[in-house]
């Protein structure tokens, strides 16, 4: 495999050759879990859930962190304003972010550390960069001295001059361009103890701790959203470096997804939720859509869009079942060539697609011909590559999440029925006992039953909508 990837601080296609070879460690900046997600939160999770997926197809140990933001001023903002615990305003979206997640069929991290589990990691870093003379205390804040890293600005091209924090001026703060580590206690809000006094952590530094806890001084890739590149990115280098980490090696960054021109976003109010475009597409469709652009170009979201996405990959998948129904079974088989070329070429995943449509239409083709055995090969070269972008028809995790017309649900409707059919008989013979403990079995197992004029019928009781299923 030779994979090149554009780094954004080499501003140009790089060769991915790993720290250790056959191990790749992935850092991705998550949510600030203030939140239900929109579809472009969710965009750089699918985006590079497929690098991912790409690498461990290669037999790579891919260890991959993603990170969750649970303090934060507009987390502590909107508990205050809704009258909740700040904690339980955090957990709820990360809950609703996870389900996002897992919705869509991205591989759950292998670690997903929380910002507030990590302080002592925090704590330490400021110290380290406190002796090395890189940063400072003032007034219970501590900043990062930006003049004392001369390579600052090398990720993002900021000229020094044209440096502007987004931060408000503070008492002690040296320079305007020095950017916080670590907030002052302010009453009423959470704080940790720190030797320079209690207060809570500034976002960069958060991640700063998080990877190095987890991927070590040095690993291997950095991603996230376009927007983090400044200030996010900018200054958890700057830490991390002038602590004397190597840190990141690769920089990625995913585009946006845009309504009317703009970055979808809250503040806007051009924003979609996950759930909302799930009552208008199934799952696999709304990640096929997310994840067909190339992960660097901005994505114009449209209805009209995400239906012509959506009928797409109904068309692929369509093929893959006819296949399966003539044959029974599809193995997984092997990605193409040409497919390979696109995926190293920077995740080339248009490409990858144009491939992977050449490959069905000829695999139509040998259906309509009546050639089984060329229809099923394609199907397996088309469930391989599209389970490399994580959207291959027949995962069961597709498969079992719908609920209707899937295998598992049609199994389960025979063990039920069965069932049923002896609660029937119980019944018949006044067996009341035997006939009530098939319901309760039944109800036990979360499933409903409900007498109707037509005989019963039965249901999976869920606790939550599944919207779109
Ligand atoms: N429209 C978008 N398209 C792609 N990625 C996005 C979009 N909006 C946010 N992101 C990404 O989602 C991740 C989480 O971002 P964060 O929680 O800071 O939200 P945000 O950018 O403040 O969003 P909003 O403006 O809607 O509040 C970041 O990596 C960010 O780049
Ligand atoms: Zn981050």
């Amino acid at each position: 495999m030779t994979l090149r990837l554009f780094d954004t601080e080499a501003r140009a296609l790089r060769e991915f050759t790993p720290l250790a070879p056959g191990h790749a460690s992935i850092y991705l900046c998550g949510a600030t879990v203030q939140g239900d997600p929109h579809i472009g939160h969710v965009r750089s999770g699918v985006a590079f859930d497929v690098l991912r997926r790409w690498l461990l197809a290669h037999d790579y140990d891919v260890a991959f962190v993603r990170n969750v933001t649970d303090i934060d001023d507009k987390i502590l903002n909107k508990a205050a304003e809704a009258g909740r615990p700040w904690w339980e305003w955090a957990a709820t979206y990360e809950r609703s972010f996870d389900r996002a997640y897992e919705q869509l069929g991205v591989l759950a991290p292998s670690a997903e550390p929380r910002a507030t589990g990590h302080v002592t990691q925090m704590v330490e870093l400021m110290a380290r960069l406190i002796d090395a003379g890189h940063a400072y205390a003032a007034a219970g804040d501590v900043y990062f001295d930006v003049r004392s890293f001369p390579a600052y600005g090398a990720l993002s091209g900021h000229k020094l001059d044209d440096v502007h924090q987004g931060e408000s001026a503070a008492e002690g703060k040296r320079d305007p361009r020095d950017f916080t580590l670590w907030k002052a206690e302010k009453p009423g809000e959470p704080s940790w103890p720190t030797p320079w006094g209690r207060g809570r952590p500034g976002w960069h530094l958060e991640c700063s701790a998080m990877a190095e806890a987890y991927l070590g001084a040095e690993f291997d890739i950095h991603c996230g959203g376009l927007d983090l590149v400044f200030p996010h990115h900018e200054n958890e280098l700057a830490q991390s470096r002038a602590a004397g980490d190597g840190f990141a090696r690769y920089w990625l960054h995913n585009g946006w997804v845009t309504m009317g021109g703009e970055k979808m976003s809250k503040s806007l109010g051009n924003v979609l939720s996950v759930p909302n475009v799930l009552k208008r597409v199934r799952p696999q469709e709304l990640r096929f859509y997310l994840g067909g652009a190339h992960y660097r170009s901005m994505l114009e979201y449209s209805d009209h869009a995400l239906d012509v996405a959506a009928e797409t990959y109904r068309g692929i998948e369509a093929f893959v079942l006819k296949t399966q129904e003539r044959a029974g079974e599809i193995p997984v088989g092997k990605w193409t060539a040409e497919f390979a070329a696109a995926l190293d070429d920077d995740l080339g995943v248009p490409k990858a697609l144009a491939e992977i449509h050449g490959r069905q239409r000829e695999g139509n083709r040998a259906l309509a011909a009546g050639d089984l055995d060329a229809a099923v090969a394609i199907a397996g070269q088309v469930r391989a590559m599209m389970g490399i972008l994580g959207v291959d028809p027949l995962d069961p995790h597709w498969v079992s999440g719908t609920a209707d017309g899937s295998a598992l649900h049609d199994a389960l409707d025979v063990l039920v029925r069965a069932n049923l059919e002896a609660r029937q008989r119980a019944k018949a013979d006044k067996d009341w006992a035997a006939a009530d403990e098939i319901r309760d079995r039944l109800a036990m197992a979360g499933v409903e039953v409900t007498d109707t004029p037509n005989g019963p019928e039965w249901a999976v009781k869920t606790n939550h909508n599944e919207a779109g299923q």
